[in-house]
């Protein structure tokens, strides 16, 4: 059944669905239905099911994703475009303007009227004239979220299915988009899933919630969701508007820079000054130390950095726009990409990454690009391999990193087959398992509910107070005020590097 001649834009009646091989139901009964022009937020802790039912609605699954769902009626939308979750899986072109393109040809529209088209797309997400030609591939990770919202744009569906469209990009083009979204949405139905409330409740009528095991909780207005269901919210552990300053996380008395003899780990000292005049026998190493240092991609400097260090101890906050250099500059620090100038790890030459990842744990912005076995428990298990551990103290290890990360019932699942959210942990979980004493952290809390985050923030604190440094890329301000001891800020490539931030 399609949505023509009635007021529904979507709607379903006792949906069930079960991924195959898996025992338990995403949805046992639900129902639900969505009138034309109404914007809707479907909120639920990770894993409750938005995804999987934003993609049931619009159609696209059974239709091209084959997971067995079964329903009294479905009514599906005829004409919708799909944001998806993780830009990678959006394009079909090489270049921006073919991405566009191949969507405006799809509505007929006459190729010379095509560039113009194309440029006012990209300039409703914040890409610039620079942006209309370039390669999909080498653009950063909130770049391409922008252009897949862009060619969605570029569609002008009837209905908009949005899955967290946001969770890559700096506040400005989070605020660019959503006031895009309410100009151009006016007739149309939206349905959001986004964890970053702050903006996205100005744009919605209705907001849905799920529980963790897929049922309908709530459904109301914003405001009053907002005001009637916090207790339950709060269980939950979905974020709300307010949820930060309740929970009070991140307080001042927290953020006291540790001092030597709270280091857990031997001391971090100098003891060879004939090879390093510039230090006192004694003073306190830094665990990363870098003069005149470039980060190459080719033969552009992606990120530069005059002169800084990090101690253990340190939660150093990385911030920029989208493009500025903030991954480059981890993958930098790991020499995954081609650096020069002076670099030292706990004062050693820094290797190369293999021998970098004994004494680094690192995690990539894309949680897949990490992983490497057929299950979640081998995903964390691998990472011991080669250790001082033994096979039952590794299991135990193991074991204990997944509970924290709210993945334990997960073990035997394969790693492509977790929600976004779960990806997500598991590989930080596999990145902190072997404790090492430095980490570098690339945006590991985008896309996470309210409980996991507070979760994985008071781990990384424990950790930072045993005296591990923290290096952290993230577009969270909240984070950055209560949890960084410093600010590094990177700006078309150039790292400035901050004061301790003040708590709020
Ligand atoms: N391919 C798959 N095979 C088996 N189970 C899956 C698969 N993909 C997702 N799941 C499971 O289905 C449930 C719903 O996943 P979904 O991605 O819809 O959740 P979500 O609410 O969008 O989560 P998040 O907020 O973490 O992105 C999760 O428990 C997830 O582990
Ligand atoms: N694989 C790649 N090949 C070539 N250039 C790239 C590649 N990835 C990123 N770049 C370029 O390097 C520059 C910095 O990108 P980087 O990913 O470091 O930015 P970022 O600050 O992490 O951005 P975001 O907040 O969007 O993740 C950008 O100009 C980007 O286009």
């Amino acid at each position: 059944m399609n949505g023509e001649g009635n007021s529904q834009a979507v709607s379903v009646t006792n949906l069930r669905c079960k991924f195959p091989g898996e025992q338990d139901l995403v949805f046992q009964s639900l129902s639900l239905s969505v009138r034309k022009g109404e914007k809707v937020l479907l909120l639920g802790p990770s894993g409750s099911g938005k995804s999987t039912l934003l993609q049931i609605l619009s159609g696209l699954i059974p239709r091209s994703v084959e997971i067995p769902m079964k329903c009294d009626e479905i009514q599906v939308p005829t004409q919708s475009g799909i944001v998806f979750q993780d830009p990678d899986t959006q394009f079909c072109m090489s270049y921006t303007d073919e991405e566009i393109a191949f969507v405006l040809e799809n509505r007929n529209i006459p190729r010379e009227q095509m560039p113009d088209l194309i440029q006012q797309v990209l300039e409703q997400v914040g890409l610039s004239f620079e942006h209309h030609r370039v390669l999909i591939q080498s653009m950063s990770q909130g770049m391409k979220q922008r252009l897949a919202i862009a060619s969605i744009l570029a569609m002008e569906p009837d209905v908009l299915f949005l899955d967290e469209p946001t969770a890559l990009l700096d506040d400005e083009g989070t605020t660019q988009v959503w006031n895009t979204v309410k100009q151009i949405a006016r007739n149309k139905t939206l349905i959001i899933v986004e964890h970053k409330i702050s903006e996205v409740v100005d744009v919605v009528d209705r907001i849905i919630v799920l529980s963790p095991d897929g049922k309908i909780v709530a459904d109301g207005p914003a405001n009053q969701v907002f005001a009637n269901e916090r207790n339950m919210l709060r269980e939950y552990g979905i974020w709300y508007p307010g949820v930060w300053e309740e929970r009070g996380a991140g307080r001042m008395e927290e953020k006291t820079p540790i001092s030597e003899k709270d280091l857990t780990y031997p001391p971090f000292v100098c003891v060879d000054a004939e090879k390093d005049d510039s230090k006192a026998p004694g003073s306190l190493q830094p665990a990363l130390e870098l003069k005149q240092f470039t980060g190459w991609r080719g033969k552009r400097a992606a990120v530069q950095i005059d002169q800084a260090e990090v101690f253990h101890g340190d939660w150093v906050g990385i911030v920029g726009a989208n493009g500025a250099g903030k991954s480059s500059l981890l993958l930098s620090l790991m020499n995954i990409l081609k650096t020069t100038g002076h670099y030292r790890v706990e004062g050693q030459h820094p290797g190369k990454t293999r021998e970098l990842a004994d004494r680094i744990a690192f995690v990539f912005q894309n949680p897949e690009f990490q992983f490497v076995t057929n299950s979640v428990f081998d995903e964390v298990e691998f990472s011991l391999l080669g250790g001082e551990l033994t096979a039952e103290e590794r299991r135990a290890r193991t074991h204990d990193m997944l509970e924290q990360f709210g993945l334990g019932e997960l073990s035997g699942r394969h790693p492509y087959q977790l929600s976004m959210g779960q990806k997500r942990r598991l590989s930080v979980a596999s990145a902190m398992v072997r404790k090492q004493r430095i980490l570098l952290l690339d945006e590991p809390t985008f896309g996470q509910d309210a409980r996991n985050t507070f979760a994985m923030l008071a781990q990384l604190e424990r950790l930072r107070r045993e005296g591990t440094a923290i290096v952290m890329v993230t577009h969270d301000q909240e984070i950055v005020n209560r949890y960084c001891t410093k600010v590094w800020t990177v700006d078309e490539g150039r790292v400035a590097h901050a004061a301790v931030v003040s708590s709020p």
